[in-house]
């Protein structure tokens, strides 16, 4: 049976470090402050950001959500980013993706300020990433909670074979980056992939991220892998599930994330230090 990797337990222990963190800043006179600005009324995006206001208050963050309509324009969202760009309260900006369909996320990624960017999605960010310059950086959260495990797992990925499945912004693509920049052999499969078993039979590390549940069987599992599930799926009694199949695969990897508890978890965990991260860059740059 593979050893289950336990995101609530990690993220509480990150958890600590990073309330060390803004003890110390709190010494210095400084607060840590985080803006989920969420436009419309996906029930998904709202637990999410209820989630996010909980865990930043008990960090001692000053903690902003600002609920937008879902009929407000690109422009005028772009003009609520940039507010916050100038904002001194503020450090770190988070946009709740996916946006409506009128309004090009792209667009408002960029406008996020690189320094307040709480995502790490700004081309700027995600270009250092891929060039493997991402000192006093932000790194999307889902991914480098990911990277977390393997670091307190002792999980080697130097001269490993990866699969990433999913080419997204905001997972596949920084995760194949954290895992190249980590010397593993990285393939990125997607939905136009032929013949994806074969390849992932093939992975010791295994990312899943389809937005299908249950997706990968044990039979498409190399015996003894890692495998990290970032699905968020209902199933048919509306269930959260992943696209792990967890029941047959744990019989057959040697390490595997739960869905709830593994990979969610983190990425809460790592936006609250990566918000932490961006107060302390820029008070250094303050002088
Ligand atoms: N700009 C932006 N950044 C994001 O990071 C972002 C986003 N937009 N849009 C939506 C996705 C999804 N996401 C989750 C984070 C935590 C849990 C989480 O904490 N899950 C818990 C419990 C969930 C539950 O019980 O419903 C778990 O897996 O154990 C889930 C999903 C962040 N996202």
């Amino acid at each position: 049976m593979a050893t289950i990797l336990d995101g609530k337990a990690l993220a509480a222990e990150i958890d600590k470090n990073t309330m060390l963190e803004v003890q110390k800043l709190s010494d210095r006179g400084i607060t840590p402050g985080l803006v989920v600005i969420l436009v419309g009324h996906d029930e998904a995006s709202q637990l999410y950001v209820r989630n996010k206001e909980r865990r930043a208050k008990k960090m001692g963050f000053h903690s902003v959500i600002r609920n937008l309509p879902e009929t407000i324009t690109e422009t005028e969202l772009i003009q609520i980013v940039q507010k916050y760009n100038t904002d001194p309260t503020i450090n770190a900006i988070l946009v709740q993706l996916p946006l409506p369909a009128h309004i090009n996320d792209f667009h408002v990624t960029m406008a996020i300020s690189p320094q307040k960017d709480a995502d790490g999605f700004h081309p700027l960010n995600l270009g250092k990433l891929i060039l493997n310059q991402a000192n006093q950086t932000p790194v999307a959260c889902t991914p480098s909670g990911i990277m977390e495990f393997f670091k307190a797992y002792n999980i080697p990925l130097d001269g490993k074979r990866a699969v990433v499945i999913g080419r997204s912004a905001i997972v596949g693509k920084p995760m194949a980056a954290l895992l190249v920049n980590a010397n593993a052999t990285v393939t990125v499969a997607h939905s136009h992939t032929t013949n994806l078993s074969e390849l992932t039979r093939k992975a010791d590390i295994l990312v899943v991220a389809v937005g299908i549940a249950h997706f990968i069987k044990a039979d498409d599992v190399k015996p003894g892998a890692v495998v990290i599930d970032v699905g968020m799926d209902r199933d048919v009694q509306h269930k959260l599930v992943g696209d792990v199949d967890f029941k047959e695969v744990e019989k057959k990897a040697a390490y595997i994330t739960p869905v709830p508890r593994g990979v969610g978890p983190m990425t809460i965990t790592m936006l609250m230090a990566q918000t932490v991260s961006l107060t302390k860059w820029s008070s250094e740059q303050d002088g």
